[in-house]
């Protein structure tokens, strides 16, 4: 194993950064809680059988688990708090840059290229929002041509539904093509889906409890997230397009949703930090902020390896404290590890859409691949790769994992 390593490595995972994930143990089914520097992944639950202080209680708050570190998913080392993520970073930080040449850790660590993910977050709840002025836009055009693009609730509140959360998959799940009920020239026909698509988008994690009956105001953001992980909402325009009136995305989009295996601490992203889009009209008074924030996070879209489109997580309308704020106002409450997605993040260029339906104007407009092929929606053996970087602690930039999925053949 090197023990050489680079702490603050261009790729985006320095010391600054200490992302979350879950690596099956191998030859066995248990999980166990890592972080990364570079392309070296550090296990945390190695380092705490070594009797390594990492500054936080590894205690599962239950009692019920030996510690949060040999765990299945990330679930109880993020209801710690942010406290003892705090105090745990800047344990790593220590160990990191002081002694970790020492050959004591070399049996924490392990190549990037060696290790299994599971899915990072036991998700309790999945909702997905609609937030993007510009995708809601772009969508309203092509869904209901005849009216205006925008329904009229649109800049009233963040529209949103909630998805399935057992089909919340880890990046590099297989996505299989759903089969479901089609128009095929002008009648519904079932089979596999023509319009297989992808939807670009962030998703933010829970990391404490709410009270039923209680609300989440915006500036509370803080107190119940934990952390991001991107999301890759796939959806087969087809099916949708069918289905969705008047209850909204059902079977078009529950068949898988993709989340990246890495999970980055809330903490991580204290520079990242920017002024939101402005909102006309003001909005409803439990959905103001009086110091609106959004997230400097810049996303990239691969196809086959090629980069299609740049969205940028700024642009989207409502704030991921207003979409906080939002789904508790009826008293709802929020459970450790829910998942909220931002909704397809699209900006105002055609080279900044978070889906092809956009990307392709409709599926009309094909997209010219380097490899002389051209796509409208995917096909089979595509891989997609959603990528994102946003402003580290150090002042470069921190990569924020990835989401990928190749698509294999129909399912069933
Ligand atoms: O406008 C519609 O009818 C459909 C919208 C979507 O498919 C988007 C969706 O899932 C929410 C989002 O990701 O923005
Ligand atoms: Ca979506
Ligand atoms: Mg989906």
């Amino acid at each position: 194993m090197p023990l050489d390593l680079d702490f603050s490595p261009a790729n985006g995972y320095g010391a600054d950064h200490l992302p979350m994930a879950v690596i099956r143990e191998a030859h066995g089914v248990a999980g166990r809680v890592v972080t990364r520097i570079d392309d070296t992944v550090i296990d945390l639950a190695r380092l705490a059988e070594m009797g390594v202080d990492l500054g936080f209680d590894i205690a599962d708050n239950s009692g019920t688990h030996v510690d949060v570190l040999h765990a299945d998913n990330l679930n109880a080392l993020l209801a710690k708090g942010h406290e003892a993520m705090a105090n745990l970073r800047g344990r790593l930080g220590e160990i990191i840059t002081n002694s970790f040449g020492a050959k004591r850790y070399a049996s924490a660590l392990r190549p990037l290229a060696t290790v299994e993910f599971m899915l990072p977050i036991a998700i309790k709840n999945y909702v997905d929002f609609y937030s993007s002025l510009q995708h809601a836009t772009n969508l309203g055009r092509l869904f209901r041509p005849e009216g205006d693009p925008l329904t009229p609730n649109w800049r009233h509140l963040p529209i949103g539904y909630h998805g399935r959360s057992s089909t919340v998959a880890v990046s590099d799940t297989p996505v299989g093509r759903p089969s479901g009920l089609r128009l095929i020239e002008g009648r519904p026909v079932f089979g596999p889906s023509l319009r297989l698509d992808i939807e670009a988008e962030v998703g933010f994690v829970i990391g404490k409890d709410s009270q039923l009956g209680s609300r989440i105001g915006t500036r509370e953001f803080f107190d119940y997230v934990a952390g991001v992980v991107l999301v890759n909402d796939w959806s087969a325009r087809d099916i949708q397009g069918f289905e969705y009136q008047p209850l909204g995305p059902f079977l078009g989009k529950s068949f898988l949703t993709s989340i990246s295996a890495w999970l980055t601490p809330i903490e991580a992203l204290a520079r990242a930090r920017t002024k939101p889009v402005t909102q006309d009209p003001i909005p409803a008074e439990y959905l103001l902020d009086p110091d609106p924030w959004s997230l400097d996070i810049e996303l990239a879209i691969e196809l086959n390896g090629t980069v299609i489109s740049r969205p940028p997580f700024a642009s989207t309308y409502w704030t991921p404290g207003q979409q906080l704020a939002h789904q508790t106002v009826n008293g709802a409450n929020v459970c450790i590890g829910d998942l909220f997605a931002s909704g397809t993040i699209s900006g105002e260029r055609s080279d900044q859409f978070g889906s092809l339906i956009e990307l392709t104007s409709g599926g009309v407009q094909p997209l010219s691949l380097p490899d002389q092929t051209s796509r409208v929606f995917l096909e089979d053996g595509d891989a997609v790769t959603i990528r994102a970087s946003a402003p580290s602690l150090a002042g470069g930039r921190l990569s924020m994992g990835e989401v990928r999925g190749i698509v294999v053949g129909p399912s069933q």
